[in-house]
């Protein structure tokens, strides 16, 4: 399984973590940033999102302050369903129901090991299939 992975300023310190915590059970491509210094979420959401869009990652997990500008931006891009996932709950959900592709970390408002079990449970759910197939092929317009 590859993943994407990418944050702005207030996600970086996540992110490196979760690089860490999925290295060698996962193939982790890190579009940055590569530090503290303010940036600007698109810049590093848009390259994740692509990564997923072109199938060169079957994943993506973007980390910001709050999640929502990452999960604006990915959001904008076909066939991306990015989700903003605060509890363990969320992120069952999002891939059970919404075959989510891209999980959305508020790096602000969890804690790292919570983010942690976000990630973990998030990337072994299975889309159920079934009622969500249709609502899912639905949402492209
Ligand atoms: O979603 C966001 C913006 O809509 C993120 O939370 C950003 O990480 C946040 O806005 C960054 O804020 P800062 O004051 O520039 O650190």
């Amino acid at each position: 399984m590859k993943i994407a992975i990418g944050s702005d300023h207030a996600g970086f310190d996540y992110k490196e973590a979760l690089v860490e915590f999925l290295k060698g059970v996962k193939e982790v491509k890190d579009f940055g940033t590569h530090s503290a210094a303010s940036v600007d979420y698109p810049d590093f959401a848009h390259p994740v999102a692509n990564a997923v869009e072109t199938h060169e990652a079957d994943f993506g997990i973007l980390v910001c302050g709050s999640g929502n500008g990452v999960a604006i931006t990915a959001n904008k891009h076909q066939d991306i369903r990015a989700a903003i996932c605060w509890t363990q709950e969320l992120a069952s959900l999002a891939r059970l129901h919404n075959n989510a592709n891209v999980l959305c970390i508020p790096a602000r408002f969890i804690t790292l090991e919570e983010a942690k079990k976000i990630t973990e449970i998030f990337l072994l759910t299975q889309f159920e299939g079934g009622r969500h197939a249709n609502r899912v092929s639905k949402i492209s317009c």
